[in-house]
């Protein structure tokens, strides 16, 4: 990374500041590099205190910035555009928009401009440089859109994807961190009704949801293929997997992430 390029973070929230951390984190950026903007700019104190620049000024933010990542609330977006407009010049910035069911088409449809969008797809696991990151773009160069991949590689994994899975993105892996905590969560509740104090029955079922992601990741293979090892004949597992599925779990998910990914196609154009 460029020890020259500036990067304008609009919108530092959950997301906008923990791309910045993994960022600074990464040892590729430094604080100076990186300004942070929100409404709220008292908010951002302890930031500024770290050498990040934040304001409440996004036009200004944008102009000095090569990079402008759009992290605000798909409808709070709008109005974010009209105030940075005036600094967005298409041959300079690049824009990546990380909002849910913008599209790039839409980001430069509403600039009338046909600057460079790269959408990116985190989740909350960037705090802890763990995200999986889709990435996709309509206009981006390669080397833009391998800039970007660079960017959120320093915060976890990522992989491209066509623009068009982007709702299906949103759904699996940026919802999806909340479905699997459930999971855990609901874990924890049955542990402790079976005897395990509430604290311990967490941990316990975090590490055990960490190792089953673990066996997939680690040794590419695939989940029956574990849960076969794990299902001895008449034994406990398959007794307690199949009550489960009796009760719709797998159909659950489903149906679940099958809704948010409807949701997620259609969060900007509701605010129209
Ligand atoms: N949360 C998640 O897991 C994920 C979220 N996303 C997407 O990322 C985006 C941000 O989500 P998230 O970080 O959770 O939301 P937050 O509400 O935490 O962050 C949005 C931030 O934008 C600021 N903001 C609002 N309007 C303006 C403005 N005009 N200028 C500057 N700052 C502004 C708000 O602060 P203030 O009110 O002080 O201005 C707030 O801090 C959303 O579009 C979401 O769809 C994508 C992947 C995962
Ligand atoms: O719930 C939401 O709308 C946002 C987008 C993906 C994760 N959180």
């Amino acid at each position: 990374m460029s020890s020259q390029q500036h990067v304008a973070i609009l919108g530092s929230g959950n997301i906008g500041l923990s791309l910045a951390k993994g960022l600074v984190k990464s040892g590729l950026w430094q604080p100076q590099q990186i300004t942070l903007t929100r409404r709220n700019v008292d908010a951002m104190a302890e930031y500024a205190t770290q050498g990040y620049q934040t304001t409440t000024n996004n036009m200004k933010a944008a102009k000095r910035a090569d990079i402008v990542i759009l992290a605000v609330l798909p409808q709070q977006l709008n109005k974010l555009l009209d105030e940075i407009k005036p600094a967005i010049k298409s041959e300079k910035q690049l824009l990546v928009s990380v909002i849910s069911g913008v599209s790039c088409e839409d980001i430069r449809s509403y600039l009338e401009m046909n600057v460079q969008v790269v959408r990116a797809m985190p989740n909350t696991a960037i705090a802890i440089g763990d995200s999986m990151t889709c990435i996709a773009t309509d206009n981006g160069s390669v080397k833009n859109v391998n800039l970007v991949k660079s960017l959120f590689d320093t915060v976890g994994v990522s992989i491209q994807i066509n623009e068009e899975l982007m709702t299906s993105a949103t759904a699996l892996c940026a919802c999806g961190i909340a479905f699997f905590l459930r999971s855990v969560r609901a874990a924890s509740q049955g542990g402790t009704e079976i005897g395990f104090h509430a604290h311990d029955a967490l941990k316990m079922a975090a590490q055990t949801a960490k190792g089953a992601a673990n066996l997939l990741l680690q040794l590419s293979s695939h989940p029956e293929q574990e849960i076969d090892k794990v299902t001895s004949p008449k034994g406990c597992t398959i007794a307690g997997l199949n009550e489960m599925e009796h009760n719709g779990f797998s159909s659950a998910m489903i149906k679940g992430i099958k809704l948010s990914a409807e949701k997620a196609g259609d969060l900007y154009k509701a605010e129209d």
